[in-house]
This record gives C-alpha cells, structure tokens and sequence, in this order.
C-alpha cells in the first residue's frame, strides 16, 4: 500500500478585504501564479490547486517543480497537514518532517537550544527524543556558542542550519523540503547535500520542491510537474522532458 495517496486534492485561497477589481487588473497580465477564480464583494478566490493525484510507495524521492505561484509550496503545505484541501482526499502513513515553512515553531526571542525543543515537538518528537539528539545538532549546524543567543542575533544562514540540522536529524519517515538550501552559504551546501544524502537513506519518503533541475535530477525519481495549480505531469523522472518542457513518451499523467 502507498504510503502517500492524494485523490482529487483541490485548494482554494480566499484573499478578503482586498480591491477585487483592481487585483484582477493587475493580476490579468501575470504568467505565473494560481488560477483566479472569481472575484466580488471584494474577496479574490485563488486556486491554487487543481485535480491532484498521485502516490508514493517506500523510497521514492518526488520533485515538485513548476514557475513561481504554480503551487508547489501549496502543496507541500497540504503533505505536511498544515492545510486540508477543499474537496479531494489525502492519506500519509508515517511520521512527517518538514522544512516548509522556516517560522513554523521559532521563536525568534528564544534561544537557539530553546528552539530545538520547539522545533522537535511541533514536529511529534518527546522532549526526551529531543534532548538526546540535541549535541549532534548543535556539531551539524556550527552555530558554537549562538546556540544558547537568541535566534533574533542570527543571520537568515544560521536559522537556515538550525531548521535544517532538526529537519534531518528527527529520522522522519517522510521528510519535506521545500527550496531547503537557498540561504546557506557555499560551504553549508556542501554540507547539507551529505547530511541529505544521509537523510535519503533513513527516510522512507522525501518531497522536494525546487527550480532547480539539476538537484532535482540528482536526488530523485518521481516528478510532479505543476502549471497553475493543475497537474501537467507526474511519473519516474526518465519520462519528464525538462528542456521540452514535455512527457519523453505516452507515460503522460
Ligand atoms: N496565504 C496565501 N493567501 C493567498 N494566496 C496565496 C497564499 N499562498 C499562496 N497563494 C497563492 O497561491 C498560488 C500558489 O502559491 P505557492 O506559494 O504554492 O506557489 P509556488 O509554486 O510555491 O511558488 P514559488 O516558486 O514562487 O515559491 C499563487 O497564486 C499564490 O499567489
């Protein structure tokens, strides 16, 4: 049985208290982005996901990709329980991690350690699983002494390799990640791309949702192609014509 299964996943926003004309103005001109639905009494529907399906099996590694606003983020965000779609159904079968959202749980006024705890168990984690795993965390990430400043003394970088140094050492099942490497200087990407090499092969799922080909191609098998909230494409990643922009084959999807 799969481990992850999405039915007919659609995601409506509703923006309220906005100019619904002129945000339909200005939006009318725009590429990217979801699908505006309607707008009136000045609430903007937008769709942000649209008649998704797939599943995932033990050891597959999906990229997400898609142009900005296509909602991969979206979509994460739905994989982690932060959302439930509208209509359409979504069954997980294990212990979820996420690296979506880099606030969830820090606090910014909180030490580095503190934040450890918080991170850990928003994340399902006792704070005896938490506390046993903290000196390896702490060595991962090299924040040295900052572990015990307050986060708001950090830069973006720092918070980067805190976020990800719980991410994957909680041992998901299920690991999200979502533009996870953006922020960290030349080293930590180094750094972070043999810690997730580790990772790959503790967790039994990873998603990862990225524009960059090149790391998607190296780390996974499955690909979710996303065009304005719709599913364009999803299959073994040999099957998706990335220069294209197109399925290789009849393994369309
Ligand atoms: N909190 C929100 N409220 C209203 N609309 C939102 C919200 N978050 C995202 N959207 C809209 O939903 C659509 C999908 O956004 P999403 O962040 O999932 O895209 P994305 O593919 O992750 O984009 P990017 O590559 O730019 O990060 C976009 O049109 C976006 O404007």
């Amino acid at each position: 049985m799969s481990l992850i299964e999405l039915t007919g996943v659609n995601l409506t926003y509703r923006i309220y208290s906005v100019r619904a004309q002129s945000l339909r103005n200005a939006i009318a001109n725009v590429a990217v982005g979801g699908r505006l639905l309607k707008s009136g009494n000045d609430i903007v529907h937008v769709n942000a996901l649209n008649g998704i399906n797939f599943s995932l099996n033990e050891g597959d590694r999906l990229g997400i990709i898609g142009h900005n606003g296509a909602g991969k983020t979206t979509l994460l965000k739905v994989l982690a329980r932060v959302y439930e779609p509208d209509t359409g159904h979504v069954r997980i079968d294990g212990r979820v991690s996420s690296m979506i959202d880099v606030s969830l749980g820090v606090d910014y006024e909180l030490t580095g350690r503190e934040n450890l705890i918080n991170m850990g168990r928003i994340r399902g984690y006792s704070t005896k699983q938490i506390l046993q795993k903290i000196p390896e965390i702490v060595e991962f990430t090299d924040l040295g002494q900052f572990i015990d400043l307050p986060i708001k003394t950090y830069s973006a970088g720092m918070v980067t390799r805190l976020i990800f140094g719980v991410a994957t050492s909680l041992e998901p099942d299920i690991l999200l990640m979502d533009e996870w490497i953006g922020a960290g200087d030349k080293f930590f990407v180094e750094k972070a791309t043999n810690r997730l090499n580790e990772v790959l092969n503790k967790s039994r799922i990873i998603v990862l949702a990225t524009h960059s080909w090149s790391l998607m191609s190296s780390l996974c098998n499955k690909v979710l192609v996303l065009n304005a909230g719709r599913q364009v494409f999803f299959g073994d990643i040999a099957d998706w014509d990335e220069a294209n922009n197109e399925p290789r084959s009849k393994a369309f999807g």
